[in-house]
């Protein structure tokens, strides 16, 4: 039974991790944690993600609840989990991380870890959208140098702080190796005012943020005289939970490295 750490557990993403956790017969809830100095403190996890009492209290660090777990799974900010990343490496725990908006040296921080703990690193944890990218990775090879434009259009609730989204940026990078480009130099993020027309090889990323959207992501393939669009729309959040879950009891039988949701889901065979 892999004994499971949520931290960030009063997020929007903790609260659903604590009911995926409940839910898997392999995992077991070991600890929550919230931020340093929070008033939820204390408080009970079950309650706090509204599936009654746990008899778990959310601690404030990482150091209070060292010993109750295995894995530790991180849905917060950047900062944050890379902090995180530091303490598993340092007490040989094992880490889940879903968090986005990492810059790219904080991403290039993942690897440094690769000789000192088992972790698993995705923007998304859906089994949908890691099937899609496969489905991405198919059609930019097919149509990507054939005068199709590449546009990746996704919508997210009205809390996000980050953009273009983690899953669009990954969706960005699999069409851009695929064909042989660097989305450094051909990704375009922004068009406003006379910015002139679109240029043949260039990925386009517009941005939506309203509402409670979960998460949408279509990807556009689009020529003169037709169009094809290849769209996932996540609609719970269970489907990132359910995927970190299972991506925690993978890792808890691994060796140290760093590793993806395509590796737990094994769609690179
Ligand atoms: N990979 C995937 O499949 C998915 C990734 N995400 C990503 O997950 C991240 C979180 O998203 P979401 O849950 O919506 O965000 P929330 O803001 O709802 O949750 C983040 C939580 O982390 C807490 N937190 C902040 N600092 C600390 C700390 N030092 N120790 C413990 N907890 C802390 C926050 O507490 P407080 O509010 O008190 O600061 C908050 O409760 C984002 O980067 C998002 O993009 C989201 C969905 C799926
Ligand atoms: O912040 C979110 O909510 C989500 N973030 C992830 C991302 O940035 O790709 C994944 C998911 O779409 C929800």
């Amino acid at each position: 039974m892999t004994r499971i750490a949520i931290v960030g557990v009063a997020g929007r993403m903790g609260r659903t991790l604590v009911n995926a956790v409940e839910q898997d017969a392999g995992a077991t809830l070991a600890a929550g944690i919230v931020a340093p100095g929070s008033s939820l403190a204390g408080a009970d996890i079950g309650e706090l993600a509204g599936v009654g009492k746990k008899g778990i209290a959310a601690v404030d660090s990482l150091a209070a609840c060292a010993a109750d777990f295995d894995v530790l799974i991180d849905f917060t900010t950047p900062q944050v989990t890379l902090a995180n990343l530091a303490f598993c490496a340092e007490h040989g725990k094992r880490i889940v991380i879903g968090t986005t908006g990492m810059s790219d040296a904080e991403i290039a921080t993942l690897d440094d870890y690769r000789d000192s703990v088992p972790l698993v690193f995705a923007p998304n944890m859906s089994v949908g959208v890691n099937l899609t990218l496969k489905l991405l990775e198919t059609a930019a090879r097919a149509l990507g140098d054939e005068g199709y434009d590449i546009e990746v259009i996704e919508s997210h609730h009205r809390h996000k702080v980050d953009a273009p989204s983690g899953t669009a940026l990954k969706m960005g990078d699999v069409m851009a190796d695929a064909l042989g480009r660097n989305l450094k130099e051909h990704g375009v993020f922004e068009r406003v005012g006379q910015c002139g027309p679109r240029s043949d090889k260039e990925i386009g990323f517009a941005t939506v943020r309203a509402g409670d959207i979960v998460g949408e992501h279509t990807v556009m393939f689009a020529t003169e005289g037709e169009r094809i669009e290849i769209t996932h729309k996540a609609s719970s959040r269970m489907t990132f939970a359910k995927g970190a879950t299972r991506a925690a009891r993978w890792v808890a039988e691994k060796d140290n490295g760093r590793y993806g949701m395509q590796d737990v889901l094994d769609l690179d065979a």
